[in-house]
């Protein structure tokens, strides 16, 4: 798929006041620093439509971006960023967790993990969280730049046989890099692949 148009609608914290329109939508969640505003960036070809930094807690609100005039990219902020204390179900913020189970017009959500760390509970508890509540999701691992490609084989294996031990699959994942370019036609593919389909079940 070839991004055309890539344009900011509207930035929230109630998913009540997200965009009315049916549009099917995508977004992008992980932790703090994980590389959600920057992989929304190289998808679009845009340097800064998303905005990122160094510092993790960047994006703090519900971030609607039109493309190509027929789907929204949401931008949403990272969970974890609060020091986990007893639970870390606390700190996946309630409206992260209120877009996820309200919004509609949802297609699938692609949860980012850093390729170079070991799978790590608040993740592995968001998507235990996403399956029970019947959303459908894909793993993007990013930063795959910082890792030579058998440390990645690794890395993905180990993910891989953690999941399986409480999911009959592998989810669906890719594999990223937002400063080298990587895995950008395979997200943007399987994105214009379910965008296709979802117009042909409404037809
Ligand atoms: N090497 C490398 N660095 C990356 C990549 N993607 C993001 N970064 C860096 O990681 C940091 C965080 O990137 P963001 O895109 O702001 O991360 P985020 O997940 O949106 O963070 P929050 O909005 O704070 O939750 C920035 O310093 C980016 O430059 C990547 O693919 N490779
Ligand atoms: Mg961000």
């Amino acid at each position: 798929m070839q991004i055309k148009t890539a344009e900011f609608v509207m930035s929230n914290s109630d998913v009540a006041k997200c965009p009315k329109s049916m549009l099917p939508e995508y977004a992008f969640i992980g932790r703090s620093n994980v590389g959600k505003s920057s992989l929304i960036n190289m998808l679009t070809n845009r340097k800064s439509l998303a905005k990122t930094s160094g510092k993790p807690g960047k994006t703090q609100l519900i971030n609607h971006f039109l493309i190509n005039k027929n789907w929204h990219l949401v931008d949403l902020p990272g969970y974890g960023y609060a020091r986990v204390s007893k639970s870390t179900k606390k700190v996946f913020q309630k409206f992260i967790t209120e877009y996820f189970s309200k919004r509609e017009q949802l297609v699938t959500a692609f949860v980012l993990v850093d390729i170079r760390h070991e799978p790590q509970p608040i993740d592995l508890e968001f998507m235990q969280w996403l399956g029970e509540n019947g959303i459908p999701f894909s793993i993007i691992f990013t930063k795959a730049d910082k890792l030579k490609p058998k440390a990645i084989e690794n890395h993905i294996e180990a993910y891989q046989n953690i999941l399986l031990e409480t999911w009959e699959d592998m989810p669906n994942y890719f594999v990223t890099s937002s400063s080298k370019e990587i895995g950008k036609d395979d997200v943007l593919n399987y994105i214009d692949e379910l965008n296709e389909n979802m117009q042909l079940s409404s037809n």
